[in-house]
């Protein structure tokens, strides 16, 4: 997290984003009730830069730029910051001075996504499979978009709760079958000799394995969108495609046990990212929690621990809001802001 912040009590609204490498979603908190308005979504492909965006979301939307604070698909540790899977990149302080911002906050998107954790309802998620949470255990949330997102939130014995951003999208994929080595060979040739998750558990990767498998098959295919492939499967005209997500799920199945047994997440693995929702309706015949479950030694362990998936809107503003909302309750106080 980077804060270049003058953000105190008195700040009545700040500008939220939530910056992906194919969206980027803005909108306006209200930061003494903590509601969201004015939100709007821009292509990044359509913005040179972070600035040009946000000034058009400014001028469409008739905000003041003061308080800016936003969720980024990358690191964000220090003043320089370089999207992974978009051209993007800026210098916070750089950035805050040439729009004469008050203040300028950056947090990378998983530690958002672990914080919007704490805002969702009971209807803005779906469970998949069986498991019990238990409250203030420790949760991971992982999400397929243009990259794979993962990040984790831990309860502290003082009451507040930290997230726990990371890069694990980039772990190797460890294939468990004959087919899942030949989609490793598949791919390690395509990818420089290293299979990371990513590279199948994306937007990007959906659009990999497609290729993959129909190789596996002897069967030539042309290069399809993700959007493409995930509209074939839902119809089920296209057996490659039905495969392919088939293999996804299978394969985001066994990424999320793993994140369940690297933290023992008994508060539950949440499933962010805007790839699942759209292919809801064929998660639940796949072999997700099957794979999820199957953790050897530790299935006990996995099978109770439950995985929803979020299917609430902004999540990831509202976990930008919600980490605003911590640090100011931090500040030393001289209004109410709940
Ligand atoms: N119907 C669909 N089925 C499968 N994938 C889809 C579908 N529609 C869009 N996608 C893929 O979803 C990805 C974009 O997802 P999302 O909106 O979560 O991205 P993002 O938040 O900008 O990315 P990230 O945060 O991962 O950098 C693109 O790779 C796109 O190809």
């Amino acid at each position: 997290m980077v804060n270049d912040s003058k953000l105190d009590l008195s700040t009545n609204f700040a500008v939220v984003a939530d910056i992906g490498g194919t969206n980027a979603r803005f909108g306006r908190i209200n930061l003494k009730t903590f509601e969201l308005d004015r939100i709007q979504v821009f292509p990044c492909a359509d913005y040179l830069n972070l600035t040009d965006a946000l000034i058009a979301y400014r001028d469409q939307q008739d905000v003041a730029l003061e308080h800016v604070a936003i969720a980024i698909a990358c690191p964000a540790e220090g003043d320089s910051i370089q999207m992974t899977n978009h051209h993007w990149q800026f210098s916070v302080r750089g950035t805050r001075e040439a729009l004469g911002l008050t203040s300028f906050i950056v947090l990378n998107d998983f530690a958002a996504a672990a914080m919007s954790l704490l805002t969702l309802a009971k209807g803005e998620t779906k469970k998949i499979g069986g498991g019990k949470k238990i409250e203030s255990a420790p949760c991971a949330v992982l999400g397929a978009g243009t990259g794979l997102g993962v990040g984790h939130l831990v309860y502290l014995p003082n009451g507040d709760v930290m997230p726990l951003p990371g890069e694990g999208g980039h772990a190797d994929w460890a294939p468990l079958n004959e087919k899942e080595w030949a989609i490793h060979e598949f791919l390690a040739r395509r990818f420089d000799g290293r299979v990371s998750a990513e590279r199948l558990l994306s937007g990007p990767g959906i659009e990999n394995l497609y290729q993959a498998i129909a190789h596996y098959h002897d069967r030539a295919v042309p290069p399809l969108r993700a959007k493409t492939i995930g509209a074939r499967a839902l119809t089920g005209c296209d057996a490659i495609a039905t495969e392919t997500v088939n293999q996804f799920f299978a394969s985001l199945g066994s990424f999320a046990g793993n994140l369940a047994l690297t933290l023992n997440t008994r508060g539950g693995v949440y499933i962010a990212g805007g790839v699942v929702p759209k292919l809801l309706p064929l998660m639940a015949g796949s072999e997700f929690r099957t794979r999820f479950e199957q953790k050897g030694r530790f299935c006990n362990l996995a099978e109770s621990i439950p995985c929803y998936v979020i299917t609430a809107e902004h999540a990831g503003m509202r976990g930008v809001a919600q980490y605003l909302k911590q640090t100011l309750r931090k500040a030393p106080a001289t209004a109410d802001v709940d």
